[in-house]
């Protein structure tokens, strides 16, 4: 739906080339939620903004929906415009208008007929669920209620593709929540490909099917968000993953282990699902002589699964951790942390 090709974006300053998107691939399918989560200044905005034609880039192509935007002429490029609508962070609804009149814009400048336009109004503020306000100006709403007033209005001329730049940022958990919550909603209901810009690794976790992670223009890492979850390569997405749950054996665990010292068998054990996370231990100490010691957990959910590592220690016999160790990674994932401690 969305392809970046080959994609930089260069500014100049102060003189100099200042890549601010770098070499970027990647590839947003139809009906997905892809997020791009990067700290200040990686690049994000300006990968947004090559979307949504605000910018051209330097090198490499940005398809959508398989059509290359930079050979479009002015009047198929608004086609295009027009199939993709964008939220914001700071919500930029016009104060002077209300909220039905701030959904209706994008409406009366494309040309919609007035009777048209207020059907789909009350439909998207009905949608949205602030059907109630339509009437208030946007002062008079809290920044949940503008960003639905923000969606409503991205969904008015009924777009394939909706841009969220930071949409959550400005808002309390609670409210991020349910907006998170709304924008699936959109996803599901309308079928529109949604990609979002952020800093916060837990607005991804929330919806997220895909990530990719950005750092000084590159994307360093991408997958799905279960693999960058259970596994992330780069030390940018371990701290990003870091941020919303903790991956390593605190010190003080450490240190017991190696005070203890003597040869050791820890592992960790990584599981979507809680159900597959305890039961399996316990069948572990049932069906084989090793006694299995739990020595630090975390759990968290991806898109409302629970996911969870679990770091344990098996103590018996040699053979009979072997044959335990392979009953465990036919179920869930297991690897060796600590061989030798001490
Ligand atoms: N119009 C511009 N002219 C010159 N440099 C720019 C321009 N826009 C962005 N940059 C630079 O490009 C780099 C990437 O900026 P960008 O805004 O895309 O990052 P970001 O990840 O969205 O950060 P933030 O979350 O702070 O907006 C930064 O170094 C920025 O200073």
């Amino acid at each position: 739906m969305i392809e970046f090709e080959g994609v930089s974006k260069v500014y100049q300053h102060n003189g100099e080339d200042l890549r601010a998107v770098d070499r970027v691939d990647l590839n947003i399918e139809k009906g997905e939620i892809f997020g791009v989560i990067g700290f200040s200044g990686a690049g994000k905005s300006t990968l947004v903004r090559l979307v949504n034609l605000l910018e051209k880039p330097t090198q490499g192509r940005v398809l959508v929906g398989g059509e290359d935007l930079s050979q479009l002429t002015n009047p198929d490029l608004r086609k295009v415009r027009k199939r993709i609508g964008m939220i914001f962070q700071h919500f930029n609804l016009l104060d002077s208008k209300t909220v039905l009149h701030n959904v209706a814009f994008p409406l009366s400048i494309s040309g919609v007929p007035k009777s048209e336009i207020n059907k789909r109004v009350e439909e998207i503020l009905e949608f949205v669920g602030i059907a109630e306000k339509a009437n208030q100006y946007p002062d008079e709403l809290s920044g949940g209620q503008k960003q639905r007033v923000g969606i409503a209005r991205a969904l008015a001329t009924s777009p394939d593709i909706l841009l969220c730049d930071e949409a959550t940022s400005a808002l309390d958990p609670e409210t991020t929540k349910s907006i998170l919550n709304l924008l699936k909603k959109v996803r599901d209901e309308y079928k529109i490909t949604i990609l979002m810009i952020t800093h916060e690794m837990n607005v991804v976790r929330e919806i997220c099917d895909r990530i990719a992670v950005m750092e000084n223009g590159r994307v360093i890492e991408k997958g799905s968000i279960f693999e960058l979850f259970s596994n992330p390569q780069h030390v940018t997405t371990q701290n990003f993953v870091r941020t919303v749950m903790e991956n390593e054996i605190p010190p003080s665990i450490l240190e017991g282990i190696s005070k203890r010292g003597g040869n050791r068998h820890i592992y960790r054990i990584t599981f979507i699902e809680e159900s597959a996370g305890q039961p399996v231990l316990s069948q572990v100490s049932k069906n084989y002589e090793v006694e299995v010691n739990v020595l630090f957990g975390q759990i968290t959910e991806l898109q409302g699964i629970p996911f969870g590592h679990l770091v344990v220690e098996l103590q018996g016999d040699d053979k009979e951790i072997i044959k335990a160790i392979d009953y465990i990674q036919h179920i869930v994932a297991i690897q060796e942390v600590v061989a030798h401690a001490g």
